[in-house]
């Protein structure tokens, strides 16, 4: 499990571990584990060239320290300050080893820019010196120091101007702006120092491959298809039959024992899937609304009367009322910012705040999809999907999705790990079906097996 903790928890497990050591000794854990990764991305040390762009506090100290360590080893370092004051030990360290301060009109091009301007102190945005020193670099790698600088780090906000990382090294802990976007996609490859910090809980984590594997259902041996769980599925309508094959193609990919169908596009379904049973009966979760145009409204109610969990996707979200039930709400940014009541422009700035307050208020589990799909159960936990990749930005994704979670409710799984372990095998099954190339949704349903094999074996 990947977790990720707040800034008050950084600094409180922080303060514990500084106590317990000599002054200064984890910002020079922080610093050799910055200069071996900066190393790392110039490969050939001697002569290359870094130029550290400094902050105020901490952070540029952070920066000063690798860049003297950089300069031991041969490494030709600048550093531009870009605050009155900054970081004094690190600046004479850095002088010792023989780096340069120098103005911004005067540093030679650099191999590799080191953003030390701003880490967990930082507010949101950037400063003018800061914007002029990037300027005429943005063609040249850069490592940010712990967090690029100007994202909000708490949230995962991106309020103003920022950098962006081709790899951020940061220390003790992922904080949430590593996970969360759209801060996440600014941070570029995300490596971690470890100080040896002692930390609580996390703000929000995310599911690794071990994870998975010891939540996803395995029937046993005396297991038959109604003790592996019958999911039924009612999407589809006369204007979109093919999202009652798609969800239906992620229903039946083996997780749970059985697929029931109801829904006007029984014949394109028993034509793709012969399994697929149409006809009424019991189920242990339903999966309601891909697809589902003007059915979908009656569905809801249809499925909701039966009182078992039940995934509500697409055109059904629209109908959903806070009330009793295992619900797991599958919306894109526009559907959640409609159940909202607000612009889709402030759902994708603020995709953690607004699953958090969808699953507060419609007291059910939200999976806000996205590159980093989010995860949010009612009482604020929340999970991040990091196994997509951008080619499953295409139609019918959301409805394998959907059937992929529905499976997994009537396997037995709990709503928030029913949701998190989805849509991690869901973007799983992506990365797979598209090998580094394009891809369909009925692709990414079929690869949801192997998927699933590969996990397990
Ligand atoms: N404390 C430790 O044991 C360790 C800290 N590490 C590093 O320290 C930074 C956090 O340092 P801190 O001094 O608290 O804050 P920052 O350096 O992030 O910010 C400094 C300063 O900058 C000003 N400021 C705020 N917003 C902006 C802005 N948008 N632009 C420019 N300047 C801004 C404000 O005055 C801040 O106080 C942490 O990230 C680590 O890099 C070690 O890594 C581990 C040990």
């Amino acid at each position: 499990m990947r977790r990720a903790h707040t800034v008050e928890q950084v600094r409180a497990a922080e303060r514990e571990q500084m106590a317990r050591l000599p002054e200064g000794a984890l910002m020079q854990r922080a610093a050799a584990g910055l200069a071996v990764a900066v190393a790392d991305l110039l490969g050939a040390s001697y002569g290359a060239r870094v130029l550290l762009l400094v902050g105020a506090g901490d952070n540029g100290g952070d920066a000063l320290w690798a860049g003297a360590v950089l300069a031991r080893r041969g490494v030709s370092v600048e550093a531009v300050l870009l605050a009155e004051q900054a970081h004094a030990e690190g600046l004479a360290a850095l002088r010792r080893a023989g780096g340069r301060v120098v103005e911004r009109a005067e540093a030679r091009r650099p191999d590799v820019v080191v953003d030390g301007i701003v880490g967990i102190g930082g507010r949101p945005g950037l400063r003018e010196a800061a914007t002029a020193a990037l300027a005429g670099l943005e063609d040249v790698p850069l490592v940010a120091v712990d967090v690029p600088s100007g994202v909000e780090v708490d949230t995962g906000r991106l309020d103003g101007p920022h950098v962006r990382a081709d790899l951020t090294v940061t220390f003790g802990t992922l904080k949430v702006a590593h996970l969360v976007d759209p801060a996440a996609a600014a941070c570029g490859v995300v490596h971690l120092v470890d100080l040896g910090l002692d930390l609580p809980g996390p703000d929000v984590e995310a599911l690794q491959p071990d994870d998975v594997a010891a939540l996803l259902p395995r029937p046993d041996e005396a297991a038959h298809k109604y003790t592996r769980g019958v999911v039924g599925v009612r999407a589809g309508s006369a204007t979109y039959p093919g999202a009652a094959v798609l969800c239906t193609s992620a229903a039946v990919s083996g997780l749970a024992g059985m697929v029931r169908y109801l829904g006007s596009a029984a014949d394109a379904v028993r034509a793709r899937h012969p399994e697929v049973v149409v006809a009424e009966g019991r189920v242990q979760a339903w999966v309601v609304g891909s697809g589902g145009d003007a059915d979908a409204e009656q569905a809801l109610a249809d499925a909701l009367a039966d009182g078992v969990p039940t995934v509500v996707d697409a055109d059904a979200l629209q109908h959903v009322r806070r009330g009793p039930g295992d619900l797991v709400l599958t919306p894109h940014a526009g559907e959640l910012a409609r159940m909202l009541g607000v612009e889709r422009a402030e759902v994708e700035t603020d995709q953690l705040g607004s699953a958090r307050r969808a699953a507060r208020e419609l007291d059910a589990v939200v999976v806000l999809k996205g590159r980093h799909t989010l995860v949010a159960r009612p009482d604020g936990a929340v999970r991040v999907t990091t196994s997509g990749v951008p080619w499953l930005a295409v139609a019918g994704a959301g409805d394998v999705l959907a059937g992929m979670v529905g499976s997994l409710l009537a396997a037995g799984l709990d709503p928030w790990d029913a949701a998190s372990v989805g849509s991690w095998v869901h973007g799983a099954a992506a990365a797979l079906a598209s090998a580094g190339g394009p891809l369909s949704a009925s692709r990414v349903a079929d690869a949801i097996p192997e998927t699933v094999r590969r996990l397990l074996t």
